[in-house]
């Protein structure tokens, strides 16, 4: 009995290291993660995927919260809204936009994977996932004693609740995206917690274990998963013309300020 309370209450003040809020754009129908260590004393803070729309909104929580927010980072070059990373550099300009390297776009750091992206004492560990675009990656929370659990994967549109993202544009491929979401999601335990860059049906979160079982395009094998995917049929994003070259400069491509590129320093 000792032993069992002292195991769940050394758990618990683990978990608490970990600051977490899931936010909501509804034109893109897009989710943003502001995540911190608040045990640390200056509260490192990131954030996934921000949206330009949001970004006041997003900053005054984190004032609000008394977070420093270190990073601002996406899943992917967006095709259908207009990153918050280049304009957040622009409103506190000692954060940091993080990008894959594969997906060629200009931010401060391009990552690849394999990367630690640190907070506090706490990190995001960097696994690619090409399929939906080729520099798609999905950032999951350390694997560790001392990292909440269970681990949290951010998939941003490679694995969606339910669904995935399409393979149609932006070098999607189809064969791609069924072994990156097999090999480094689905490979993850059961417990981990899924959260998506959208939703279009009100869902929040899933797990591993739901969508092994119930993805109705990840549970069949890949020959199905292709045609599937060949047979969506959805109308290109709205907004591709403006969000994709945009978002290949963190969404600055209409401001005078430009991101850094990381390769020239
Ligand atoms: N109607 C929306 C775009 C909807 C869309 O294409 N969503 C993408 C993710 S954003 S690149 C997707 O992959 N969807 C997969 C699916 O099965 O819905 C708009 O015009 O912006
Ligand atoms: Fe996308």
């Amino acid at each position: 009995m000792m032993n069992y309370t002292k195991a769940a209450s050394s758990q618990a003040f683990k978990n608490k290291k970990l600051l977490f809020r899931q936010l909501f754009e509804k034109d893109s129908s897009t989710y943003t993660y502001l995540l911190a260590d608040v045990a640390h004393p200056d509260k490192p803070a990131l954030l996934i995927d921000p949206v330009d729309k949001t970004v006041d909104r997003d900053l005054s929580l984190v004032k609000e919260l008394g977070l420093k927010l270190i990073y601002a980072i996406n899943t992917h070059v967006h095709a259908d809204h207009v990153t918050g990373t280049g304009l957040i550099k622009t409103k506190v300009p000692s954060v940091k936009s993080i990008i894959s390297k594969a997906s060629k776009s200009k931010a401060d750091l391009l990552i690849e994977a394999g990367d630690k992206i640190h907070f506090g004492d706490l990190f995001l560990e960097v696994r690619a996932t090409p399929g939906h675009t080729l520099g798609c990656v999905t950032y999951v929370t350390g694997d560790g004693s001392d990292q909440p659990q269970p681990r949290m994967a951010f998939t941003g549109d490679a694995l969606l609740i339910r669904g995935c993202g399409r393979t149609d544009f932006q070098g999607g491929s189809a064969h791609q995206l069924y072994q990156s979401v097999h090999s480094q999601i689905f490979s993850l335990p059961k417990e981990t917690l899924i959260y998506p860059a959208h939703d279009y049906r009100g869902f929040t979160v899933s797990t591993v274990g739901e969508e092994t079982q119930y993805n109705p395009r990840l549970t069949k094998d890949e020959e199905m998963f292709k045609s599937i995917m060949e047979n969506l049929n959805l109308p290109y994003p709205k907004m591709i013309d403006i969000a994709v070259p945009s978002n290949m400069v963190c969404g600055l491509q209409d401001l005078s300020v430009k991101p850094v590129d990381a390769s020239s320093n």
